[in-house]
């Protein structure tokens, strides 16, 4: 981590080099529709698309998984576009948002943990821990413009960026429900949530499960700006132009001062901590309760 330049602190050997790029096509570069020069082309892979403005130093970073369930791969190629823009000195902030209607992201993908082995949980929980550290500790400004629901996991994104501008829609709700699916918050996202919302309304929204919508959202404290849905990008950008305003070197010493510990707790007990995940959905109830909840959800489609 060079923190004494104050540029790049995301601590760099958190990447693995993982062997699942399977179906992925990270790196392919094409120009942007209306065309243009370097600033202009866009990158991506099957499920993010990077849309940058170099003269900004701004990139638009869109999710366009079905559902934006945190699948294996989506969490890959969120680490590997995060991290190619990281590595490009170009850029100083991501606007994170949804190509998907109606959804910003449904939270971990539960078709990989459900009638899954254990190994196969293990290197996916590795995963989630791998972006969310990647994220919460980026030495670029992440603002999310939700323009979706944005429930457990989905809120853990959201809640890993800098500043959370929410689409005025009722049906846009977040928050950590994990306990109504009968499932249990680690403490790194418990942390997470108490350093966003404070411990009180952390300790009620967390065993209520609560999903928040956008006015409760706002009034806890887990969204910046409540804004009508066609104005999302719009707020972000002029978020976004905010904490740009601040000299680079400053703002990152700063977040990571505020950051640092909680990413460390996880640092120091990642492997029980994924050993603590796999032996609890890898349980015979848990499997049953994620079956049928998944059931639930195909069913409700129809
Ligand atoms: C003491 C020991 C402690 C140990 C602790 C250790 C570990 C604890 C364990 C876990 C902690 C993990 C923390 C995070 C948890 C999560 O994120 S769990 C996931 C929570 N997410 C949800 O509950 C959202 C469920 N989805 C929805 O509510 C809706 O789908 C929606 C997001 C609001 C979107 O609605 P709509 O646009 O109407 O879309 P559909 O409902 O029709 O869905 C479309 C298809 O997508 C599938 N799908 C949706 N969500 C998921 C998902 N999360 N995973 C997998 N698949 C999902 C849905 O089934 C549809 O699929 P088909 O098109 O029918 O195939």
């Amino acid at each position: 981590m060079a923190l004494a330049s104050g540029v790049r602190f995301a601590p760099r050997a958190l990447l693995r080099p993982w062997a699942l790029l399977r179906g992925t096509t990270l790196g392919r570069t094409e120009p942007a529709a209306g065309g243009g020069g370097d600033g202009a082309r866009r990158f991506g892979s099957q499920r993010v698309l990077v849309e940058p403005d170099a003269a900004s130093g701004v990139a638009v970073m869109k999710l366009r998984n079905p559902s934006n369930a945190l699948s294996l791969e989506l969490l890959t190629e969120l680490v590997i576009s995060l991290e190619k823009l990281e590595n490009d000195k170009t850029f100083r902030g991501i606007i994170l948002t949804s190509d998907c209607p109606r959804v910003f992201c449904a939270g971990l993908d539960l078709t990989e943990i459900c009638g899954r082995n254990p190994a196969h949980c293990a290197e996916y929980w590795k995963a989630m821990q791998e972006l969310w550290l990647r994220m919460y500790l980026s030495s670029l400004v992440l603002v999310a413009a939700i323009n979706g629901a944005c429930p457990a996991g989905g809120c853990i994104i959201a809640l890993s960026c800098d500043c959370r501008v929410l689409a005025d829609n009722p049906k846009y709700r977040i928050g950590l429900n994990e306990t109504l699916l009968g499932i249990i918050a680690p403490f790194w996202l418990k942390d997470t949530y108490v350093n966003t919302i404070g411990h009180r309304a952390s300790e009620q929204a967390l065993q209520l499960g609560s999903l928040f919508p956008p006015a409760e959202a706002l009034q806890v404290g887990l969204v910046d700006q409540v804004v009508p849905e066609d104005q999302v990008q719009s707020t972000a950008l002029s978020e976004m132009a905010r904490w740009l305003a601040v000299p680079d070197h400053a703002r990152q010493l700063t977040k990571n001062m505020m950051r640092k510990a909680t990413a460390d707790r996880l640092l120091r007990q990642r492997d029980a901590d994924t050993q603590n995940f796999v032996s609890f959905v890898c349980r015979d109830s848990i499997q049953k309760s994620l079956q049928a909840y998944l059931e639930k959800l195909r069913q409700r489609k129809g």
